[in-house]
């Protein structure tokens, strides 16, 4: 791996949509087609991970058990490595990705409580031990995520989407957990401010990393 691989991480409605959409503005004409933009579960040019996302989200579904949804988060982030993100960093491109593995740590192991240790251990299996050059976590808390989706947006529920605050707590408290423990890698941004300050924030911080001056 020789590209740089960053990844965008936070609880719902934490703003990732948002502020990547104005993160890849920017970074386009600067990277041309150096940049790949992609998202997890699924993934630009992965047919498979994405087949694999729509039966994992499924809100008809009845339901699912922990390990399975682990797992089949798991074999989408494989799939998705070895078709889009591997090759373009080999090709020492800039992959940003909507989510990786820090989201099963704290979904499938917090919100689940499936363990932060049992879901390392299939995940490092699954990514051979790819790990992001830097992850964007926007920081927000649960309560305040969900409330901006019930307000905002109606569209495209999903299956996790509608668990309990405390399952969403149990994400929250993760994420902050994975962010103690690599401060060399997680960019914490506050993204309870308003969106245009989160998204200066985000870039500020992404600057150095990808070796631009403003
Ligand atoms: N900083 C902000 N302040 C207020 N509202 C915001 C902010 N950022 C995003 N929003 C609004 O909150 C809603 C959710 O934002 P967005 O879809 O970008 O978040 P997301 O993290 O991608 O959500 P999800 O986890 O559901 O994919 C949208 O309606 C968006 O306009
Ligand atoms: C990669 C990954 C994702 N999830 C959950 C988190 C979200 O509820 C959805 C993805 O939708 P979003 O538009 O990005 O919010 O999937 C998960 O539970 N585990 C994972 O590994």
């Amino acid at each position: 791996m020789s590209g740089t691989f960053i990844t965008f991480e936070g609880p719902e409605g934490a703003g990732k949509t948002s502020v990547l959409r104005a993160i890849v503005e920017r970074l386009a004409p600067l990277l041309d087609d150096q940049l790949v933009l992609t998202r997890e579960p699924g993934g630009k040019g992965s047919p498979v991970a994405e087949a694999i996302r729509d039966l994992v989200l499924d809100p008809n579904l009845p339901s699912m058990d922990a390990w399975t949804e682990a797992l089949l988060y798991a074999a989408s982030r494989r799939q998705h490595l070895v078709d889009t993100v591997l090759p373009a960093l080999a090709e020492d491109k800039v992959v940003i990705s909507d989510r990786y593995l820090d989201s099963s740590i704290a979904y499938q192991g917090g919100g689940r409580n499936l363990g932060v240790d049992a879901i390392t251990t299939i995940n490092r299996f699954a990514t051979n031990g790819v790990m992001p050059t830097a992850t964007v976590y926007l920081d927000i808390r649960p309560e305040v995520g969900l409330r901006r989706i019930q307000e905002h947006r109606q569209d495209e529920v999903n299956r996790l989407d509608v668990e309990a605050l405390s399952f969403h707590q149990r994400v929250a408290d993760a994420y902050h957990q994975l962010a103690e423990q690599s401060p060399e890698r997680f960019l914490i941004i506050n993204a309870e401010q308003d969106l245009a300050t989160v998204i200066s924030d985000t870039w500020t911080a992404l600057m150095p990393i990808l070796g631009i001056q403003d």
